[in-house]
C-alpha cells in the first residue's frame, strides 16, 4: 500500500487512508462505490472530496483501489495526475462505458483501447515538436486481453476516441473517426494515456459498449452503474 499520511491535493484528501498501487478509474463514482462493495474485501473509503468516491481494499488477496474520475479529459487529467503523481499510484485502469462506432461491436462487449485518438488540445502542455499518439501499456493490455480470454468476454482490441464533446454539433464526426477504424468513442482516455505516458507509468482504458452510435441502441443508467462486471472483473484481475 502507498502510505499517504500527511499527503493531499485540492480534490483528493486521503486523510491517512491507503491507496493501492494498481487503481480502477470510472468515470462514475456510484461506479467506483459498486466495485468497492461487490468485489472488496476490508475496503476503506479514502475520498469523498466533490463526491468523487474512492476506495482500497484487497481482491483475492491483492491490493488495489477504485476511484471515479468524472467526465471529460480535465476531470480525468486532474485526478490522474494527483494520483501518479502525488500518491504514487504505477497502474491505471480505465473502466468505462463507450459508444460504439463498428458495426462488429455490440451492446456489453468489452473494447480494450490499444490508443486514444483525441479532437482535444491536451497535448499542447508538452510542447511536441509534431502529434503525439496516446497508447495503453502493452503489459497491460496483454494481461486484460489473456483474462478477457478466459473469461469469454466478446473483447475487441484497437483505437478509440476521446472526445471533449459529447453532443456534437457536427453530426459526420463519429463517422469520420470510424472511417478511421475507431472502435468506439468516449471522453478520458487519452489524458489518462498522456499523463501516464509523461511520468512513466502504466494506463490501460477498457470500455463495455454502452450504447451503439450507428444502430441507436443504448443500455439504461442503472446498467451503466452496475451491468459492467466483465470488465470490472478483467480490470481486477490486473492487479
Ligand atoms: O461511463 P464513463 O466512465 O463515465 O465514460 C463515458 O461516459 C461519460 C458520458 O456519458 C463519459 O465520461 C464517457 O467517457
Ligand atoms: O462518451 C461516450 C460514452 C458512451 N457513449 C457515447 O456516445 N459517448
Amino acid at each position: 500500500m502507498l502510505e499517504t499520511t500527511g499527503k493531499s491535493t485540492p480534490h483528493i484528501q486521503p486523510q491517512g487512508a491507503p491507496i493501492a498501487e494498481t487503481i480502477l478509474l470510472p468515470g462514475d463514482p456510484l461506479r467506483a462505490k459498486f466495485i468497492a462493495e461487490t468485489y472488496l474485501e476490508d475496503a476503506q473509503q479514502f475520498n469523498q472530496v466533490r463526491g468523487m468516491l474512492g476506495f482500497t481494499g484487497t481482491y483475492q488477496g491483492k491490493e488495489v483501489s477504485v476511484m471515479g474520475t468524472g467526465m471529460g479529459m480535465p476531470s480525468m487529467g486532474i485526478y490522474s495526475w494527483e494520483l501518479i503523481n502525488v500518491f504514487g499510484v504505477k497502474n491505471l485502469i480505465r473502466v468505462g462505458s463507450c459508444g460504439a462506432l463498428q458495426d462488429e461491436l455490440n451492446l456489453y462487449d468489452v473494447v480494450i483501447a490499444q490508443g486514444a485518438s483525441t479532437d482535444s488540445n491536451y497535448a499542447g502542455q508538452y510542447q511536441l515538436p509534431g502529434t503525439f499518439a496516446p497508447l495503453g501499456s502493452y503489459r497491460l493490455l496483454e494481461q486484460a486481453k489473456r483474462a478477457a480470454e478466459e473469461q469469454g468476454a466478446r473483447t475487441h482490441v484497437g483505437g478509440v476516441v476521446s472526445s471533449d464533446v459529447f453532443y456534437n454539433a457536427n453530426d459526420q464526426v463519429n463517422h469520420r473517426w470510424a472511417s478511421m477504424g475507431m472502435l468506439a468513442v468516449e471522453m478520458e482516455a487519452a489524458a489518462l494515456y498522456m499523463n501516464a505516458a509523461a511520468a512513466g507509468v502504466d494506463a490501460l482504458a477498457l470500455f463495455t459498449v454502452s450504447d451503439h452510435i450507428m444502430r441507436q441502441e443504448e443500455t439504461t443508467p442503472e446498467e451503466r452503474q452496475t451491468a459492467f462486471t466483465q470488465m470490472m472483473e478483467i480490470a481486477l484481475s490486473l492487479a
